[in-house]
This record gives structure tokens, C-alpha cells and sequence, in this order.
């Protein structure tokens, strides 16, 4: 019997650095690229079920209150929240959409390749996720693309080829502009601030849709889809449907698996409201001590990361909703929240973070403490 062909068990990363985790996946290796190896702490509790906000319920003048207040627990002690009842028909749409995308040929996806690297005017496309802040690799490929506002569009930069992919990218980005407002006033208001506060200071509302696609992973216990991070956004809205427990938040120091409620939409707070309220603990704060801070009741944008499987792919589609990045928007601790705490967090534009945050060697947190004063 003529000899197996052995598959390569060690990966030159020189070889590889640019090349798509897909790639990586589908070449038969046994083991990850050392640029990927990482140590991934086990997660202390499999399966919590973070709060469920439900928008029926934020809808009906008689039950609102009592919402608001489980939003506010959910915003202070987690950071993050699954959205129920959102009534939005169009995210089974944006799921195919995306899984539509990543089953075409390499060749075809290599079209729409981005060059690598990443900064404000080099963030569409597809490839790997690597920002200059890492210098682990994420098991991960990613499809970005700007969706709003109009004028930030790069119509051209999609891949108009797949015939229902403008159209389900378009009426998810639409539907899911009203539910951010919404839930952007909502916040508002849980903070005692007026409820279009938020979207106010934040300019004309601007998002851009990431879809992240995690190829099966010959050594999950040693690489991350996505390395822990907080999100610079002002809210994120992420949507999937594996029922695979992947994403992990941080609570109390833990890694937590999120159990994700079928149909839902997982929020996280980014660090855009984190600036806007944080100030009010502008006295508690211990950095050492940063839970014990949290436990004492602030919003803030968490860390969380996404682990990777031997037997399955998977598919988030994230869109990151964040001010205006036009130089005239600038973003600072809300004044009514000065009153008795001085400001936290110096005044900025969006453009000026988004920069700094894809730019700098500032992983997991350092990025929001930057604007610390
Ligand atoms: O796919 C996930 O579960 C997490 C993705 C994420 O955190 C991100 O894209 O910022
Ligand atoms: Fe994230």
C-alpha cells in the first residue's frame, strides 16, 4: 500500500502571515500557526443567560418602567444584553446574506481582499483581522463594510455580485438603525438624561457591519476567534444563530459564555456611552481595583472575546453604531452627570478615537482609558 500523504503538521508563519484563516482551515493543518498561539483561559461558567431586554415590553407605556430598570441592572452589572421582541424580520436575512458570501469560491471572495493593515480609510473589505494592536493573530476572517451614513457608503467596495446581498445588508442596516435609536434613547433615559440625549451629542447616526466568519479550528484550546477587546462603538449589535456557545464576556474577572436566546440580538455597551457616564465615578475610581469600580454601578463597555471550535464553523454579523465622525461632533462626559464628580474623560471626535483605537498598541481596555483625563 503506497504511504499516506502526510498533512503538514507545522505551519512557517512567514509563509502564512497574510493568508485567509479559511485557508489556514482548509490546508489540513494540525496544528495553529504559532502567531495565533494564545493562552485562552476556560470560562468560569458555561452557558448564563445574560439579561433579556424585551422591546415589547419598552414599547408599552404600562410596562416601560419596569424595563428600564432591568436595563439599567443589565447595563451596570453586565454591560451586556440580549434584545427580545425586537420585531426586525430582516436578521435571518443579513445571516444568509453573510453565510452566502463566505460559501463563494476564494478566488471570487478575493476580489473584494483589503489590503492588509487597518486605519479610518482602511477598514472595508475582506480578509484577516489584524489590528497594529495585535500582536496575536485571531482565528477569524472578516467581511467590514461601512452602512450608514449614505454619504460613508462605498457601494462600490461591496460585493454587488451576490444578488440578494445588497438588499439583505440594506434592509438589516435600516431596520436596525431605528432599534439603536431607539435603544440609545432608552439608555438615555435609565441615566436620567432626556432621552434623545445620546443620539444628540452623537451626531448623524453611523455604522458599519463586520461579519465575522470562524472557520473550524485545529487547536481551539489555543487561539481566539477574537482576542479580548472592548468594542469602540457607542452600542454594538450583534446577530447569530449557531445555538454554539462562543461568545465570552468578562464579569467579576471571569470569562462568562453567553447562551444566546434564539432570535434574539446580543447588545454590548462600547466605550462611547462608557466616556458619556462614566464620570460619575470619577471618585470611586481605584484602577487597581477596577471591578470592585464596577460593582459600584457603572456603565461600561465590557471586554468580551469569541473561542473557536474543532467541529464547526460560525458566523456573527456585528454592527457597530458610533457617532458622526465629522469634526464638529465632539463627545464628552454628559454635563447634567457633572454635577457632583468632575469629568473623567477629556472631549473628542469620533474620527480622532476611531484612529487612535485601530492605530495603537492598546489592547482589551486601554484604548477607553486613554481618554481618561
Ligand atoms: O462573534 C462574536 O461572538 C464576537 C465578535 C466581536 O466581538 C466583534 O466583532 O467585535
Ligand atoms: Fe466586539
Amino acid at each position: 500500500m503506497a504511504p499516506q500523504a502526510q498533512a503538514p503538521c507545522m505551519v512557517d508563519d512567514q509563509e502564512y502571515e497574510n493568508e485567509l484563516v479559511q485557508v489556514l482551515a482548509e490546508s489540513g493543518i494540525k496544528q495553529v500557526p504559532p502567531s495565533f498561539v494564545q493562552t485562552v483561559e476556560d470560562a468560569a461558567n458555561q452557558g448564563d443567560l445574560i439579561p433579556v431586554i424585551d422591546m415589547a415590553a419598552l414599547r408599552a407605556d404600562s410596562r416601560r418602567e419596569l424595563e428600564l430598570a432591568k436595563l439599567a441592572s443589565a447595563c451596570q452589572e453586565w454591560g451586556f444584553f440580549q434584545v427580545i421582541n425586537h420585531g426586525m424580520a430582516s436578521t435571518r436575512s443579513i445571516l444568509k446574506s453573510a453565510r452566502d458570501f463566505f460559501e463563494l469560491p476564494l478566488e471570487m471572495k478575493r476580489t473584494w481582499q483589503k489590503v492588509p493593515g487597518q486605519s479610518v480609510s482602511n477598514i472595508e473589505g475582506y480578509g484577516r483581522y489584524n489590528t497594529s494592536s495585535q500582536t496575536i493573530s485571531d482565528w477569524v476572517d472578516v467581511l467590514v463594510v461601512y452602512t450608514e451614513p449614505p454619504s460613508c457608503k462605498n457601494i462600490d467596495k461591496w460585493p454587488l455580485q451576490l444578488r440578494s446581498f445588497r438588499e439583505g445588508i440594506e434592509s438589516y442596516s435600516d431596520d436596525l438603525k431605528e432599534l439603536v435609536l431607539e435603544m440609545n434613547c432608552a439608555i438615555s433615559d435609565t441615566l436620567g438624561l432626556s432621552g434623545d440625549y445620546i443620539n444628540k451629542m452623537c451626531g448623524e447616526y453611523s455604522s458599519a457591519l463586520r461579519i465575522n466568519f470562524y472557520p473550524p479550528c485545529p487547536e481551539p484550546d489555543k487561539a481566539l476567534g477574537v482576542s479580548p477587546h472592548s468594542d469602540g462603538s457607542t452600542i454594538t449589535v450583534l446577530c447569530e444563530d449557531s445555538g454554539h456557545e462562543a461568545l465570552q464576556v468578562r464579569k467579576n474577572g471571569d470569562w462568562v459564555s453567553v447562551k444566546v436566546v434564539p432570535n434574539s440580538l446580543i447588545v454590548n455597551i462600547g466605550d462611547i456611552v462608557q466616556v458619556l457616564n462614566f464620570l460619575i465615578f470619577k471618585a470611586l475610581i481605584v484602577r487597581e481595583n477596577f471591578f470592585q469600580v464596577i460593582s459600584n454601578g457603572k456603565y461600561k463597555s465590557v471586554e468580551h472575546r469569541a473561542v473557536v471550535s474543532s467541529e464547526h464553523d460560525r458566523i456573527s454579523a456585528v454592527m457597530f453604531n458610533y457617532p458622526s465622525m465629522n469634526s464638529h461632533v465632539e463627545i464628552f462626559p454628559a454635563p447634567p452627570l457633572c454635577k457632583d464628580h468632575p469629568a473623567l474623560y477629556k472631549s473628542f471626535t469620533y474620527y480622532e478615537y476611531l484612529s487612535f483605537y485601530l492605530n495603537q498598541k492598546a489592547p482589551g481596555k486601554a484604548r477607553v482609558d486613554s481618554l481618561l483625563i
